[in-house]
Formats: C-alpha cells, structure tokens, sequence
C-alpha cells in the first residue's frame, strides 16, 4: 500500500487531533473532499491520499511503512515506540515538524484524600493508565516498585472504582480531573501533534519531493498563525519611540500621508502579536488608526 503512488497520509478519523491536522493540510494548499463514513479521502489537486483511523494506529501505520506520513501526539507516538521496542519490532520514523496543537501533558493524578509527597507514595500501589509503556519507564527512572494497569478509556474513575489507587493521563485544562476529585500531581510527558514520516530514504524520489515541497509551507502556515501584519498612523517627532515599542520594527516600511507634514504611515510585520498594553502606549505617543490584521500565509 505504501508503495502506491500516491502519497498516504494518516489522520487521525475522529477526536481532539482530527479538525486541526486536516486544516493544516488545506491551509497548505491540498484540496479534500471529507465524507463522513469514508475512511479514505482523496486529494483532488494532488496525488495526496489520506486514511482516517484511530490516531492508537497511526505510528504502527507509518512503522510498517503502510503509510508514508502521519499526525500523531507525540504521548500516543512515543507510547507505541517503546512498545514496538520491548516486541523487538521495528520502530524507525522521522519527526518532520512539531506543531501547534494538540498540547497536554500525561500526570499522574491521586485522589483529593491521599497523602502525596512525591512518586515514592506511589511504592506498591496500582496506577490505571492508557500509557503502561511511558508510565513503567517512569517508575524504573525513579525506582519505583508500582504497577500500571492498562485501560483504554475512563481512565479518571479508577480510583472510585476501585481498580487503582491513581491515574496517570492526558491533562491539558484540568477540568477532567477536578470534576473526578482528582488532584494532578507529577508532569512525566509533555506532547504536541507532530507530523512524522517513514524511516528515512523509505520514500520514492517523487514522494520525497512532493513530502519536500509541502513541508515548508507547513512552516509559512504556523509563522503566519503567530505573526501580524500592524499599521498605524505615527507622529514624525516619536517615530524611533513607536519603532521601539513594536515587536519586529527593525526596519518598518514609512510613507508619508497625505495631506499630513508630522505624521507618517507605519507598517510592519511582526513575529507576535501585539498586546493592548502596547497599542495603549502607541496611542499614548500620538498614533492613531492602528491595525492589527492575521496574515494567512508566509514566505521568504
Ligand atoms: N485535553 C487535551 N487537550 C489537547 N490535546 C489533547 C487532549 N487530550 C488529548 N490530546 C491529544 O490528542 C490526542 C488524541 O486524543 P483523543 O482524546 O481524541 O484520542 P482517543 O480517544 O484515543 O481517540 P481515538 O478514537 O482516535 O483512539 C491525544 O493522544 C493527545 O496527543
Ligand atoms: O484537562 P482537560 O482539559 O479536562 O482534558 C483532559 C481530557 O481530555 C482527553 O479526553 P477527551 O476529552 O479528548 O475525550 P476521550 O475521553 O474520548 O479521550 C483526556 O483523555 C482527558 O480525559
Ligand atoms: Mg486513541
């Protein structure tokens, strides 16, 4: 399969990576038609195909060389990497890009009334986890003597069930956990989606090629999310203090303004956005009329 010669792109087909990884291949440019039941989708201007599963597959997919990229958190890809280590399968890939979603941290969490004073509390206890693989390596990192109970879901009733005696699981605001009176205790993983590869030189030259000219406008995109293109009307007298109040004006393009001799024209790109604190200290120095607009793509 992956030998086609369209190039195969795994996705992940319903959950808290789908949306963003698919936005991120249109922003750069591949046309999708996304049926809901389908679980191949074909790009139309492109020779892109793409395989919606659970994201659970997607490491194994790229390992096995079925397919030739794919979106992953990297908790899910470094869990499946030791995993297919300790089976002595082969567990090669290539991180192309980190990107700029799908942030949470695997903790371990322990009930609102246990006494916690560290990972040494956790001595002869049962963890319920989806994440056996990263949470052993934990324990052996730290001498500890627990045990991780495998659960593919539910994960944060455990404890109340009776089946462990703390959690470890994916947290980002936290809300799960204090609605389980669950306190978070220690960070061992933090993940972001990446966009991973088969092992190096597994591509034909075309699909390297096309893999080569897609990847840089992974990066224009991400740049563009974090950048702003801002404009402002500035007086002449306070140009060097507006320049210094704004992120990336090195060198701002200034045009005059008609019809104004101690005013100009300030437009910059800059590689943040631009606070309120600032645009009040702008408009504090004489400017008026500031803008700051999103820029859609980037380049050079
Ligand atoms: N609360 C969160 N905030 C941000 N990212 C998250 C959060 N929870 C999970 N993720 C990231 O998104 C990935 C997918 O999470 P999701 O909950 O959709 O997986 P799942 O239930 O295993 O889905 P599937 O049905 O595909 O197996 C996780 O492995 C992690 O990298
Ligand atoms: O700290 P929080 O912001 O509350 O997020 C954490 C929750 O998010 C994920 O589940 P998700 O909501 O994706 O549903 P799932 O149980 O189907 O995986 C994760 O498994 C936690 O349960
Ligand atoms: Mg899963």
């Amino acid at each position: 399969m992956g030998d086609s010669k369209r190039l195969r792109i795994a996705v992940q087909k319903s959950g808290r990576l789908s949306d963003d990884s698919i936005a991120l291949l249109k922003a750069i440019g591949i046309k999708l038609y996304i049926r809901d039941r389908l679980l191949i989708a074909h790009s139309t201007n492109e020779p892109i195909d793409l395989l919606r599963v659970r994201d659970d597959d997607i490491p194994g997919l790229v390992m096995d060389g079925i397919v030739d990229l794919g979106f992953i958190g990297e908790n899910e890809l470094e869990e499946k990497m030791l995993e297919r280590q300790s089976a002595n399968k082969a567990a090669d890939f290539e991180v192309l890009r980190r990107l700029d979603y799908g942030g949470c941290r695997l903790s371990i969490a322990v009930p609102q009334e246990m006494k916690y004073d560290g990972i040494q509390s956790l001595e002869g206890k049962k963890v319920a986890t989806t994440y056996p693989y990263l949470l052993e390596r934990y324990f052996k990192e730290n001498n500890i003597n627990a045990r991780a109970v495998m659960l593919t879901g539910s994960v944060e009733v455990a404890p109340r069930a009776g089946v462990a005696d703390a959690i470890c699981d994916l947290v980002s605001t936290g809300a799960t956990l204090e609605a389980n009176g669950l306190v978070e205790e220690d960070v061992i993983f933090r993940s972001k989606a990446v966009l991973i590869q088969r092992a190096d030189g597994a591509l034909s030259d075309e699909k390297q090629a096309l893999v080569n000219r897609l990847v840089p406008r992974i990066d224009g995109v991400i740049q563009a999310k974090e950048s702003k293109y801002i404009m402002l009307h500035a007086p002449k007298a306070y140009l060097e203090q507006v320049k210094s109040l704004l992120p990336g004006a090195e060198n701002p393009t200034v045009l005059p303004l008609a019809g104004s001799d101690d005013a100009v024209a300030v437009h910059v790109v800059s590689p943040e956005d631009l606070f309120w604190e600032t645009m009040e200290k702008l408009k504090s120095l004489g400017c008026r009329s500031i803008l700051v607009m999103p820029i859609e793509k980037m380049m050079g």
